[in-house]
């Protein structure tokens, strides 16, 4: 009989880096269920082992012990069902913006697709995102929340079945953040994608999530709680600023991070 299971499963897994001074237990005991279409949020303070996490799904990371499943296939290696989009872009600089994202879709579908179709598929996504009038732009052209945009786009353009984000917006500005939250808030409603995704910002975590994994400090460091998000969508975020539900899940959430599970000073989590 087959077993049904999340479409992604952590199990039991554990990371353990080897490094000049010995090796270092990054985490311990994860196990995490995520269910197709829900957005996830994994929040703690820095260096707690959020972006080992990801990568493990990512498949960037193998785990030192324990299994990882997407859609019931162990992840061994990166694959373009699980598209990762990272802080700082990682656009290439020599291509245009329409380039940078026509590339991921030739590495996806150019083997079974003419060209005129690629090229659909990437105008597609740059006006999911909003950068139609940019196309023909390099990267060095466009500002900061644009570049994100267009990392997002490159990301959505390969049709993945997960979208992993790592702090895709830490560094913008407050109100471009907000925006493109705004955005990508109403790309996952008409994609239905299923997104894994890193933050430090409190707010941020309970505006997107359907669910927020709480991670407690390391070394060895695990999954101290995750809570439900039972806020109706669409959100917006000048209604839930008065919400209860809201106001309750911003209070758990620093309530764990800060009096639970504090760090020093040097924190860095957003409240
Ligand atoms: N390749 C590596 N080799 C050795 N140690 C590593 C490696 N990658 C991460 N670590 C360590 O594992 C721990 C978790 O790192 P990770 O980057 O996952 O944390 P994080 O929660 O994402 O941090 P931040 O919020 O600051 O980005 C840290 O102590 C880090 O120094």
């Amino acid at each position: 009989m087959t077993t049904i299971k999340a479409f992604i499963e952590v199990q039991a897994a554990e990371m353990v880096f080897n490094t000049r001074k010995g090796s270092f237990h990054a985490l311990s005991k994860i196990d995490l269920q995520v269910q197709r279409g829900e957005f996830i949020t994994l929040i703690g303070h820095s260096g707690c082992g959020k972006s080992t996490l990801l990568n493990l799904i990512a498949g960037l990371l193998r785990p030192t012990s324990g299994v990882l499943l997407c859609d019931n296939r162990e992840i061994s290696e990166p694959g373009p069902e699980r598209a990762v989009v990272f802080q700082n872009h990682s656009l290439l600089p020599w291509l245009s913006c329409f380039e940078n994202v026509y590339l991921g879709v030739e590495s996806v579908f150019g083997k079974r697709e003419f060209k005129p179709k690629l090229i659909e598929r990437t105008e597609a996504a740059l006006e999911l995102v909003g950068m139609s009038h940019a196309t023909h732009k390099r990267p060095h052209e466009i500002s900061g929340g644009m570049k994100q945009r267009i990392g997002i786009a490159r990301a959505l353009a390969m049709q993945p079945k997960v979208l992993l984000m790592d702090e895709p917006f830490g560094a913008l500005d407050a109100l471009t953040r907000a925006h493109l939250q705004d955005e990508l808030l109403k790309i996952v409603a008409a994609t239905q994608s299923t997104v894994v995704m890193v933050t430090h910002d409190v707010d941020e975590a309970v505006l997107l999530s359907d669910r927020i994994v709480m991670m407690s400090n390391g070394p060895a460091a695990t999954i101290g709680e995750i809570l439900s998000v039972d806020l109706p969508r669409p959100r917006k975020r000048v209604e839930l600023a008065e919400s209860a539900t809201y106001i309750a899940a911003r209070k758990a959430v620093i309530d764990f991070l800060y009096t639970r599970h504090a760090k020093d000073s040097r924190s860095e989590v957003l409240a």
